[in-house]
């Protein structure tokens, strides 16, 4: 029997994971990470930090599994969009990771804006100009790190989303490679054509020589180096976490599409061949890309869902652990309906104001830690729906009736029960959560021969339960029509 370890680097924690040649879990390590936030709104990570937890989860995973020397492949997947640049020469990193969530390049973003440059960038990437994408991020490196600019022209410096980071870790420097999906979010890559944009690179001044090669996300990106696991062991899959979660949820058909429900939550929905242009503000991105073939997607992306709930344990402290948000949902009063905007970090998809702050409505004298609670839950399920219609107004071909979804808050049974009510649907909740790591196992396993293609995948896919809508209509649309009233009022504020 051989194994596969796929290695997924998130945001707050990294983990590893081991997988028999059938795709049975054998075995998990994790480790957190430290959180850097020098200044309001800018988020950091030493890449010291992903590459030792990396490292040591890879190591404990495959030692927990057990499995004598069997580890046929690796398969990474990876945060998305944070920027990492590095010297060729000695593998140190010359600043800390810009993470996603860093807003500081929002007035050169609003510059470009100004500057009539978003529908080229639109066009050509399908990205919005907004700082969560890498581009931005890397300008404000080679703009703020003395001397940069030139040696990444004298080609002595290395970009790279982390995977890409990772890869050359783990190959000891003989690898600076990315997959299309993880290029699809830097803001730099022209998604139709499949290659890095020299246009959108001019403007930014970015050197291309610093840009790594893109593959397909099953493709021979290395081989490590043979003391991390007693020999050398190919990387042979990558995708950016969400697309890996695509895949692990099998969403291979036009029209398909998973909801992924972490600290944020962030939905994609197969297009097929065709690169659907959002009039919605939504983004348009590469869901995986196999045998040179680009499948695209349409992406809806929610910076809070968990996180909601992490504030009533954290910051109102009403709750010791997320699972109880469940028992005091049931137990609220239901003549109340408050609503919570959780824009904490303002609004993403569809309505991207950086600047907007949360709010409740609807306070009584009698509303508590268990209106709270359901608010909060409600709140992700509202904007989910925000997402769905506006994947309906992009696209008429138009989403198959049924959602896929995975991840912590998934586990909710009271919050998906919501999410079928309020988005009319049904949703379904697969026998295996970790869908992110399975995705891109699969991806690494396929590669390696181990596993067949889509078809088959698909076909194992295993439901655990379906959530069916039960609210009446009526209620359904004048409680969506209140949410609706109540995101306008945070953005008027
Ligand atoms: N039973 C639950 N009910 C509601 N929310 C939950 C539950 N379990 C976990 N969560 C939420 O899910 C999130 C963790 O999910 P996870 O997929 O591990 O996130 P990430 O990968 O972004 O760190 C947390 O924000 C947590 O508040
Ligand atoms: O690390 P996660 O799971 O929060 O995912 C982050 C996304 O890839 C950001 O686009």
């Amino acid at each position: 029997m051989h194994h596969i370890l796929a290695i997924d680097q998130g945001t707050t924690s990294s983990r590893a994971m081991v997988f028999d040649e059938a795709l049975t879990l054998k075995s998990v390590a994790q480790e957190e990470f430290p959180q850097i936030y020098p200044r309001p709104g800018w988020v950091e990570h030493d890449p010291s930090d992903l590459w030792s937890s990396v490292a040591a989860t890879a190591r404990a995973a495959v030692e927990r599994a057990e499995i004598d020397g069997s580890l046929a492949a690796i398969g990474i997947t990876n945060q998305r969009e944070t920027v990492v640049v590095w010297e060729r020469a000695s593998g140190h990193p010359i600043h800390n990771a810009i993470v996603w969530q860093d807003r500081r390049t929002a007035d050169l973003c609003h510059a470009l804006a100004e500057a009539g440059q978003e529908p080229l960038i639109t066009g050509r990437t399908g990205l919005l100009l907004d700082p969560y994408f890498s581009a931005t991020k890397l300008k404000w490196l080679l703009d703020h790190v003395e001397g940069a600019r030139a040696r990444a022209r004298r080609g002595e410096l290395l970009f790279g989303t982390v995977d890409s980071y990772l890869i050359w870790k783990l190959t000891g420097g003989r690898a600076h490679v990315t997959d299309a999906t993880n290029a699809a979010r830097t803001m730099l890559f022209d998604i139709g054509r499949g290659t890095w944009d020299a246009e959108i690179c001019g403007l930014l001044d970015i050197p291309m020589e610093m840009l790594p090669e893109v593959k397909d996300c099953a493709a021979p990106f290395g081989m490590t180096r043979a003391d991390l696991f007693g020999r050398e062991i190919p990387i042979l899959g990558v995708a950016g976490d969400q697309q890996a979660a695509t895949c692990g949820q099998a969403c291979f058909r036009p029209g398909m599409m998973k909801s992924t429900y972490g600290t944020g939550c962030f939905a994609l929905l197969n297009t097929g061949e065709e690169r659907v242009t959002s009039r919605a503000r939504l983004l348009t991105t590469i869901a995986y890309q196999l045998g040179g073939k680009r499948t695209y997607a349409l992406e809806g992306s929610i910076f809070i869902a968990g996180a909601v709930v992490q504030w009533l344990r954290d910051g109102l402290k009403i709750i010791r652990e997320a699972g109880e948000t469940q028992g005091l949902a049931l137990s609220s009063d239901a003549a109340q309906d408050l609503v919570i905007v959780p824009a904490f970090t303002g609004l993403g998809a569809p309505w991207w104001k950086p600047e907007s702050r949360g709010a409740v409505f609807g306070l009584t004298r009698n509303s508590g830690p268990a209106e709270f609670a359901r608010a909060a839950l409600e709140s992700v399920g509202y904007q989910t729906r925000d997402l769905l219609e506006a994947m309906r107004a992009d696209w008429a071909a138009g989403a198959e009736g049924v959602l896929r979804v995975d991840g912590g808050m998934a586990a909710s049974d009271w919050s998906m029960q919501f999410l079928a009510d309020i988005i009319g649907a049904p949703v379904d909740r697969p026998v295996v959560r970790e869908t992110t790591a399975l995705g891109v196992a699969w991806l690494a396993g396929m590669q390696a021969g181990l596993r067949p293609g889509p078809e088959e995948f698909a076909a194992d896919w295993a439901l655990e339960r379906r959530f069916e809508p039960q609210m009446e209509a009526a209620v359904r649309e004048a409680k969506y029509d209140r949410w609706g009233r109540a995101v306008r009022a945070v953005m008027a504020v």
